[in-house]
């Protein structure tokens, strides 16, 4: 009986994120208190105390959640390290920043106090714990974040989804992404990547990860590669000057070490991808001809999972040798992406990128391990009831939201996972972002979370349930072994390998190829002009045949219509000719008919006056008078 309480207690501890009270959760498991306490009394104690216990319900889960946290962080080195996600906190820089929050002495705790009014004149305080793997405050620069939370993952050539999580403003693409006077985990990961690998790039894309796999690509498929690759080069805004400003800002940062490794080749490729309004989008897809880049229509592709290996298909990857390529195409990839000005933020994502770096490397033993670092900046949740947001802004908040709260669930479910023997099953499917990143979100890859909170007084409650949020997502034990890197053995690398070894002293092959890649190119140019030339040609011959056609038809007619016409006029001649010959013909009939008639009638006239000879009476015929 005691166990099943136990288990019920357990069941109402289940809360929610994202909005504090999830109206789709049964009332029956929302937070309350499991047994009736005097709330006042309560806060007193702990404000006299210490931070260990709470005021109310909630306090009561993060006073539980403050021994996690101090555990979870004691054992940072150790077992957090290894299967759980890492969860930073990062406070943005504000004018005026909020009393409501403060940093525990050894900083790994956030504590957020909130004043309640209540019935008496006292002022009552409610105080929330938060645990983290650290906490960077406001004055921490973009040097420090990338080296605690992402520098070591570079150097140990793993798989891992790093991903800002926070509301709208709070600084999660400033803190990928950076400025230009201060860069930010991307370009400083690639900086780092190119320098490790500075000596071992491959210069040619024959190996490539395709549906999830890698795969040995022959001479055509990879010319073809290098062609895209060029294609989507030219399109590049151009760096020159800032990127040598912000690469030589990143190396003064930071001490970058290159592994030399002659038994090694490695090839890097990026790809980037939008999730907007649960549509998934190719952000360096090439567009069709005389359509430029930001305009070109947007295909919805699909997320799809193959024996464990989760991909977009379709998603173009690009060949990149060096930082400052992987650098313009990040750039390209932006300027595609879904931003507008909001309430809040006014340069704000509408939508979830996820920037993505395979490294794959070859060994000459025959081994070739793949590593892949995800890059990926949420669009931030926002409070659209409070913000006064309609139309298509409504839409896209109402999907980040959604979709936020579904990446929640999952965290919630990872969490529960490991407490419960019939744990729910991880709801990744139920929407995109969480299938793209459903490798990390179920413990297989590494990931490392980075909280952006704004702490003022105004984004309080939205801070909490992003706190809230991070809470979940730092409790979570993943009992899969995590996979380190995809490694495979395939003889059909040999090939490759021998390419690979043949490459040191190779710099004039090296030369050729991209002439051969540079004259296809020109080759396909011109094809292109001349197919244009053809067109115009055929185009003005026909109008010029169809003009000439149109002449002669209009002087073919003119003869006819003459011809008709003289042939009108022999036929009315020959019928007028035919009509009068006819009119003789009767005429002389008539006349004779006449003869005849007279003949008739007077058969003896001749007789009489001739006496006989009718030739000498003068009168040949005779004319017999009836009246007579
Ligand atoms: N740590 C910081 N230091 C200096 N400026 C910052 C910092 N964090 C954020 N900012 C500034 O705040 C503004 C908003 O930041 P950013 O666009 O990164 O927010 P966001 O969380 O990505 O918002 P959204 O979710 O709406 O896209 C930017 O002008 C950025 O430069």
């Amino acid at each position: 009986m005691e166990h099943q309480d136990k288990s019920e207690l357990q069941k109402r501890e289940v809360r929610s994120f994202l909005v504090a009270r999830e109206p789709s959760i049964d009332r029956r498991f929302r937070p309350r208190p499991n047994k009736k306490m005097r709330l006042f009394e309560h806060i007193q104690e702990s404000e006299e105390e210490s931070f260990s216990e709470g005021s109310d319900t909630e306090s009561e889960y993060t006073a539980s959640g403050i021994d996690t946290a101090s555990t979870a962080t004691s054992n940072a080195e150790t077992t957090s390290l290894e299967a759980g996600p890492q969860v930073f906190l990062r406070l943005r820089p504000v004018s005026e920043s909020s009393k409501a929050y403060s940093i525990s002495d050894d900083g790994n705790v956030l504590i957020t106090t909130y004043k309640v009014d209540s019935t008496s004149n006292n002022v009552n305080r409610m105080e929330k714990h938060f645990g983290f793997t650290s906490i960077f405050d406001s004055y921490v620069d973009q040097r420090d974040i990338y080296d605690i939370c992402v520098g070591p993952r570079i150097c140990e050539e793993e798989c891992v989804t790093i991903m800002t999580y926070g509301t709208s403003g709070s600084g999660k693409t400033y803190t990928l992404l950076g400025d230009d006077v201060s860069a930010g985990i991307i370009p400083r990961a690639l900086e780092n990547i190119f320098t490790i690998c500075k000596d071992t790039v491959y210069h040619s894309p024959k190996l490539k990860l395709i549906n999830g796999c890698i795969v040995f690509l022959q001479d055509d498929a990879s010319l073809k590669e290098l062609q895209i690759r060029k294609k989507l080069l030219d399109l590049c805004p151009d760096m020159g000057a800032p990127y040598q400003r912000l690469r030589q800002m990143i190396n003064e940062d930071h001490t970058f070490e290159t592994k030399a490794n002659s038994e090694e080749s490695v090839l890097i490729w990026v790809s980037f991808v939008e999730i907007y309004n649960e549509l998934v989008h190719d952000l360096l897809a090439i567009p069709p001809k005389q359509t430029k880049m930001a305009e070109g229509p947007r295909k919805n592709l699909k997320i799809v999972c193959n024996k464990g290996h989760v991909f977009v298909k379709g998603l173009t990857s690009v060949f990149v040798k060096s930082s400052e390529e992987a650098l313009k195409l990040l750039r390209l990839g932006q300027q595609r992406s879904t931003y507008a000005a909001t309430s809040v933020n006014a340069n704000s994502s509408r939508s979830h990128c996820v920037f993505t770096v395979d490294i794959l490397k070859y060994n000459r033993s025959g081994i070739t391990t793949q590593s892949s670092y995800k890059f990926c900046d949420l669009a931030g949740s926002e409070r659209v009831n409070n913000t006064g947001t309609t139309g298509l802004r409504l839409k896209e908040a109402k999907n980040i939201n959604t979709s936020l709260m579904v990446l929640g669930r999952c965290l919630d479910a990872a969490s529960t996972a490991q407490k419960k023997k019939n744990a729910d099953v991880i709801p990744y499917r139920d929407s995109k972002l969480t299938m793209l990143l459903q490798s990390a979100l179920v413990g297989k890859e590494k990931l490392a979370m980075i909280v952006t909170v704004t702490p003022v007084d105004k984004y309080y409650e939205e801070n909490l349930n992003v706190l809230n949020f991070a809470s979940i997502a730092k409790n979570i034990v993943f009992k899969e072994p995590v996979i380190k890197q995809h490694r495979i053995s395939y003889a059909g690398f040999m090939e490759f390998s021998k390419m690979a070894a043949d490459e040191g002293g190779n710099e004039y092959t090296k030369e050729l190829e991209d002439e051969v890649v540079y004259l296809r190119l020109e080759v396909e140019r011109l094809k292109h002009d001349h197919v244009l030339q053809m067109q115009l040609l055929e185009e003005k011959l026909r109008k010029e045949l169809s003009e000439t056609y149109q002449e002669i038809i209009k002087n073919n007619r003119k003869q006819a219509e003459d011809e008709c016409e003289k042939k009108l006029l022999i036929a009315g001649r020959e019928a007028d000719f035919k009509l009068s010959a006819q009119k003789r013909h009767y005429e002389e009939e008539i006349e004779d008919l006449r003869d005849e008639i007279e003949e008739l009638r007077n058969p003896n006239s001749g007789r009489e006056s001739g006496d006989d000879d009718p030739e000498e009476s003068g009168s040949p015929i005779e004319i017999i008078d009836d009246d007579e």
